[in-house]
Formats: structure tokens, C-alpha cells, sequence
């Protein structure tokens, strides 16, 4: 691909979304740009008193991913055009929405808005689809000690916020069952993906619930 091209992943809590983020960017010859959230010093508390830290641990998040895009997205590189990022600029406010009292919310909006205007959207959404049990046995099996006190109420409210903001978006976005495509064990998950990728074959919405669905798109 040698248009600049710009593909977010996106999903709940656990879904995936640095492994598939990082090795798309590698079978694609891209940039991958990661969440920084060790950065966020912030997170620990927000798990141990969410009343008390969200605004602060949310206001943290969008100022990291503010710099973060504005500094990397204005410089399109000649030789590596495509960017692919495990998050999409939308994710801070989806998670503000969560965790913020409305009083909150309304500040916090201001503030995203202000910021984000001129900051490039993303060309395709891949969302990786996926169960809370799937969600709490990676969380489980991946071992921040600071996630430990995720419950499975806080993966639904925002599974239910990613449902409402999947319904709204409008760009092309690629929806997989994350438990029917193992992208970390299986090559040719991973090549699927990579081929629909470099055809554009996403335009609208699109949802695979298995590799099948993928390989008769490719026809
Ligand atoms: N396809 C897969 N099959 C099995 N395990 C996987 C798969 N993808 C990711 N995992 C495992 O699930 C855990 C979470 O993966 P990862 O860190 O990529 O998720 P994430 O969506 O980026 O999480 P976060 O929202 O916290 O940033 C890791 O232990 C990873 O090895
Ligand atoms: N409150 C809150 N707001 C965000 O915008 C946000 N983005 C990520 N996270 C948490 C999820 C994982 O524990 C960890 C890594 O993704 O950081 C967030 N938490």
C-alpha cells in the first residue's frame, strides 16, 4: 500500500487489540502506534476508587492520545504510508462516558471536542467483537495486578457504549467475532485479514462471525 492509510483497532478491555495492532503493522510494513497507558499514573488509583480518579485518569488519557496522534499523524513518512493504531481517537470519549458523572461528561466533551477537531480519523475500524467471558480470561491470563479489581458490570457498560458508538460510525469498519479468528496462533487468519486490507474491501459495515465469511468476501 503506498497511500497513506490509517486503521485503528478497537474493543473492550482485554479484546486483543495490541496483539492484532502489532502484527497487522508487520505484515503490512506499517506503523503501529500504541496505547501508552503505563504512562497513565493515574490508572492504579482509578481502579482502586473509580468515584474519586475518573475524571483525572480520563483527562490523562485524552491529553496522552492528543499528543500522541497530533505528533504522528501530521507527518505522513513516504516509505511507510500506513499506520495502524490499537485504538480509535474516539475510545477516550467512550470511556469519559463511562466513568463520568453527566456534570462531568459535559466538561470533559468540551475539552475532547476542542482537541480532537483536526485530528485525522481513521480510515477502516477493525473492531474486535467479544464475550465478557473472553474478555475477563485474558485480562486473567495477561496479569496487570492493577486490573484485578475489573469486574465483569464494568466490561458490559462498556460493551454496551461500544454497541451504541458502532451503530453511529460511518466509516468502514470491519466487525470479527474475536473467538472464531485466532490472529496470535493461526497465520491464516491473519493473512485474510491482511488481503482485505490491502484490496479496500471495506467500505460500509461489515461483520464476519468466522474465517468463512472473510474467505467468501475475498471470493
Ligand atoms: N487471538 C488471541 N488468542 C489468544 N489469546 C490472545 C489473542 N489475542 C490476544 N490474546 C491474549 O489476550 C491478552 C490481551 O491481549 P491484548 O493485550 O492484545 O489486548 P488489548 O485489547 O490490547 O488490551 P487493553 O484493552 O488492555 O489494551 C494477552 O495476554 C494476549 O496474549
Ligand atoms: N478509564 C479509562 N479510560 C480510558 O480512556 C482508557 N484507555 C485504556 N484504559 C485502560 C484499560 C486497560 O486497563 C489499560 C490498557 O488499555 O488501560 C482506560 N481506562
Amino acid at each position: 500500500m503506498k497511500e497513506p492509510y490509517y486503521i485503528a483497532i478497537e474493543g473492550n478491555i482485554g479484546a486483543g487489540k495490541t496483539t492484532l495492532a502489532t502484527l497487522l503493522a508487520r505484515a503490512l510494513d506499517a506503523r503501529v502506534i500504541l496505547e501508552q497507558f503505563a504512562d497513565n499514573p493515574f490508572l492504579n488509583e482509578f481502579y482502586s476508587n473509580p468515584e474519586r480518579w475518573a475524571f483525572t485518569v480520563e483527562m490523562a488519557f485524552m491529553a496522552e492520545r492528543y499528543q500522541q496522534l497530533h505528533d504522528l499523524l501530521i507527518e505522513i513518512d513516504l516509505f511507510q504510508p500506513v499506520f495502524v493504531s490499537d485504538y480509535h481517537p474516539f475510545k477516550s470519549k467512550l470511556f469519559a462516558s463511562v466513568n463520568l458523572s453527566e456534570k462531568e461528561y459535559f466538561l470533559y466533551e468540551h475539552f475532547f471536542d476542542m482537541l480532537f477537531k483536526k485530528i485525522r480519523k481513521p480510515d477502516l475500524l477493525i473492531f474486535l467483537s467479544a464475550e465478557t467471558n473472553t474478555l475477563l480470561k485474558n485480562i486473567q491470563q495477561r496479569g496487570r495486578w492493577f486490573e484485578k479489581k475489573i469486574e465483569p458490570e464494568y466490561l458490559e457498560k462498556l460493551s454496551e457504549a461500544y454497541k451504541n458508538f458502532l451503530k453511529t460510525h460511518s466509516t468502514a469498519t470491519l466487525i470479527l467475532k474475536r473467538e472464531s479468528f485466532d490472529f496470535l496462533k493461526n497465520p491464516e487468519h491473519l493473512n485474510l485479514l491482511v488481503n482485505i486490507v490491502e484490496q479496500k474491501k471495506i467500505q460500509g459495515l461489515m461483520t464476519a462471525t468466522d474465517p468463512d465469511e472473510l474467505r467468501a468476501f475475498l471470493g
